[in-house]
């Protein structure tokens, strides 16, 4: 399946951003949107919070190591597994192509989201309550426009992407912003399986996630660095635990 560069950073608004679709195939995306629907745990990979960022929406994440803790059990099947790290794998090569990185990113964080509308909330919801504020991943946004990278931020995080599973909801557009105030927009994406958005971690790109009115939001959220000190424990355990499984079987 090819891939096809649908928005390139001008028509974003700013710079080391892209849009592109081809990553999965409708069949794939049914598989993990039915994943992360049905085993997630409400907050896993966010502190354990079941609403970090709106009350009008519950967050079902699903980290790899809890993804490789049920393959290990049988609870789902070892290719379930391997189509997400191929998938998010090709999204990582493809990305240092894009942006012609001369060293390579490693995984930092794998997380399988899916975000649902409450419907007993969604009548008397501001426009205001985002899905996910606006935020920078790697700094903590000021009010002067200022970002800190200091800690609890993810400092260390150099890349950004997000690789959506599904489009059968209303809301959840994915928007780059001008400033933390989130007022004006420079570019809004409209989620689709398949499709992923990509862009460097910084301050750069501050962005967003408009309210999920209807329906629920899957997608697999992805964040790279070039520092090897912050690799993917996970994404170390769950390729060791394929191997083993593929021995056994020969
Ligand atoms: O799900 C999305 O489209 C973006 C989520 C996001 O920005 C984040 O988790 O940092
Ligand atoms: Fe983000």
């Amino acid at each position: 399946m090819g891939i096809q560069v649908s928005m390139t950073d001008e028509e974003l608004g700013g710079p080391e951003r892209m849009v592109a679709d081809g990553f999965a195939s409708p069949e794939e995306c049914q598989i993990l949107t039915h994943l992360t629907k049905m085993t997630s745990v409400e907050g896993d990979g966010y502190k354990k919070s079941s609403s970090p960022h709106t009350t009008a929406e519950h967050f079902q994440g699903m980290t790899l190591g809890r993804t490789g803790l049920m393959v290990h059990n049988k609870l789902i099947e070892k290719e379930v597994l391997e189509l997400i790290l191929d998938l998010t794998s090709h999204c990582r090569d493809y990305l240092e192509r894009y942006f012609n990185l001369l060293t390579p990113l490693y995984f930092s964080f794998t997380h399988l989201v899916c975000r649902t509308a409450r419907p007993e909330k969604a009548a008397n919801r501001s426009s205001l309550d985002m899905s996910h504020e606006v935020h920078v991943d790697n700094c903590i946004l000021q009010n002067d426009g200022d970002c800190l990278r200091v800690p609890p931020a993810y400092v260390f995080r150099d890349y950004s992407a997000i690789l959506y599973l599904n489009q059968e909801f209303e809301g959840g557009e994915f928007i780059f912003t001008h400033d933390q105030t989130g007022s004006s927009y420079e570019s809004i994406i409209k989620p689709k399986c398949g499709r992923m958005v990509g862009f460097s971690a910084g301050p750069k790109n501050p962005h967003g996630v408009l309210p999920v009115h209807k329906g629920s939001r899957c997608a697999i959220g992805m964040w790279f660095t070039h520092d090897k000190r912050f690799k993917e424990v996970e994404r170390t355990m769950v390729e060791t635990l394929l191997r083993k499984l593929q021995n056994e079987e020969m």
